[in-house]
């Protein structure tokens, strides 16, 4: 107890950074700046490595883009939702299973719908009626072919394009893949569901990279009892100062200097970055001195996508008992999609998430006029729909904690602008999802990258301090004890 404790106050001394000179008579200090998966998971492991850390969010929450809402009285997330790779090769699955959180597998490998597959779902075209069964299978079918053909045309040019560029030379060249009618607006929806996976209009996701990251095997599922746990699990006992908004950052060759919003500063030897992309590219943090140009650069050119969800909770369900609802339509920007969270969790909640320009212009709306829009989408194809008793809309694009949902590839942009964005300039490391190669957009992708971010930094402030043997590693050391994860699908 007497050894906690005064290692408890050698902490406490340690983390008062503010404008106190810094010594180097204690372990090596690090200040993490962003609360979401990638800042929580670096903090921790260079806080089980024996750092000082301490982590700045601007949010009076941490999470970031997992934020688990409670309101309604049973947890509901307005951001991420679904494990992506339901498998032991997952890193979030040591986590996940050692909490018995369950999933509700929406999806197995290789979909063409990504999270979801046809196993339980239902169209409709704009007047309510359902389109056949066999009909979203055949042009499920089609649309593979057309994405097959547009692998044809990224081999023959030089020039990257648009994904809908190359969509529209496939039907040149292939007039029977192009189809018509109610065939037509359901291809439409199979687009739509594609932008929503990377939430961006497909006249902007480049050709040549829209199919480069990873995807784990196992499918896709969803966290029933919300994502939060996990994130919560992770930051028990870290030194997290909400409501701490970074504005500037200082690097000299011997620490880092981080200036919050309302002027306090705080020193420590080196500073783990993960703050989201669109926060970096809005500027908003000053360098000093300004990154190298590369990074600049890898800041401008990746894109970022927005998707939100509007939540509805009705007082009853009076849908059909499928996994989502979908209404097809002439334009990918006039489909829609919902997820039917009965099949899922037991409550009366349906999701309507729009993504790319939809999403854009929904969010110019009211909390209220969004929710309305999003039930008039589900009275178009169920007449009979009793309004929603509550709702809850997320604003990824405006909120300027995120400015964006999650990163994406765009037209004549290299794909290693992720592996850029990541690599450390000096003393300070880069975290989060748009710095993952392989797992970009992506909770578990946000959580390597923050292991990442913390084993550089270990190994370069180590090898400063000479002292690198009384550290212990941050990666690779995963609970030895491998605990299933729960799937269930009903
Ligand atoms: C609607 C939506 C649905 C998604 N669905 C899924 C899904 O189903 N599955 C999946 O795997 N992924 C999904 N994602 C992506 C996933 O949520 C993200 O990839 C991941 O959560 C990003 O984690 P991060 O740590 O990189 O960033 P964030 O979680 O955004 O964390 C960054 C933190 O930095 C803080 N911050 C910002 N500015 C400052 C500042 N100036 N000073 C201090 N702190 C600051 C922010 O408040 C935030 O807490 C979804 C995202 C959205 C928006």
């Amino acid at each position: 107890m007497e050894s906690q404790g005064k290692s408890n106050r050698q902490l406490q001394r340690a983390l008062c950074y503010s404008d106190v000179e810094r010594t180097h008579t204690a372990s090596p200090s690090v200040i993490v700046i962003g609360g979401g998966t990638a800042g929580i998971a670096a903090a921790r492991a260079l806080h089980d490595a024996s750092f000082r850390v301490v982590l700045l969010e601007s949010r009076e929450r941490i999470g970031g883009r997992v934020h688990t809402d409670y309101s309604f009285g049973f947890p509901v997330d307005l951001g991420a939702s679904w494990l992506h790779g339901v498998c032991k090769e997952n890193p979030l699955a040591p986590v996940i299973g050692r909490l018995g959180l369950p999933l509700y597998r929406t999806s197995g490998d290789n979909s063409v719908l990504y999270d979801h597959d046809l196993e339980s779902y239902a169209l409709f075209d704009m007047d309510g009626n359902q389109v056949p069964q066999e009909l979203v299978s055949k042009v499920g079918e089609t649309f593979e072919s057309i994405l097959k053909q547009t692998d044809v045309i990224r081999q023959e040019f030089s020039e990257d394009m648009s994904i809908s560029l190359a969509i529209s030379i496939v039907f040149e060249r292939r007039p029977d893949l192009r189809l018509e009618g109610l065939a037509h607006k359901v291809l439409q929806w199979y687009l739509c569901r594609m932008e929503g996976w990377f939430a961006a209009d497909a006249d902007t996701i480049s050709l040549k990279c829209w199919d480069q990251e990873e995807l784990l095997p196992g499918g896709h599922g969803l966290m029933v009892r919300g994502y939060l746990p996990v994130i919560n699990t992770l930051a028990k006992g870290l030194d997290i100062r909400l409501g701490h908004r970074v504005t500037k950052i200082v690097r000299r060759y011997n620490g880092v200097k981080v200036t919050v919003e309302d002027g306090r500063t705080f020193i420590a030897d080196a500073a783990i970055v993960a703050v989201p992309l669109g926060v970096l590219k809005s500027n908003c943090i000053e360098f000093e001195p300004r990154l190298p140009e590369w990074k600049e650069e890898a800041i401008n050119d990746l894109g970022v996508g927005i998707e939100n969800k509007i939540i509805l909770h009705f007082e009853k369900v009076f849908w059909p008992n499928v996994e989502f609802l979908g209404v097809v339509a002439e334009t990918s920007y006039e489909c829609s999609y919902f997820l039917n969270l009965h099949k899922a969790t037991g409550h009366s909640v349906l999701v309507y998430m729009p993504a790319g320009q939809l999403a854009r212009d929904v969010e110019k709306m009211s909390d209220e006029a969004a929710a309305n829009f999003a039930f008039m989408q589900l009275k178009r194809i169920l007449p009979n729909a009793s309004a929603p008793i509550q709702y809850r809309v997320s604003h990824w694009g405006t909120d300027k904690n995120s400015l964006g949902s999650y990163s994406y590839d765009t037209v004549g942009k290299p794909h290693d602008l992720y592996e850029r964005l990541r690599i450390p300039v000096d003393n300070l490391f880069f975290a989060g999802e748009a710095t993952s190669t392989e797992y970009p957009g992506s909770v578990h992708g946000a959580y390597s990258t923050g292991l990442m971010a913390a084993e550089d930094c270990r190994m370069r402030v180590l090898e400063r301090y000479g002292e690198l043997d009384l550290f212990q590693p941050v990666m690779g050391e995963e609970n030895p004890i491998s605990i299933p994860l729960l799937i269930s699908r009903m």
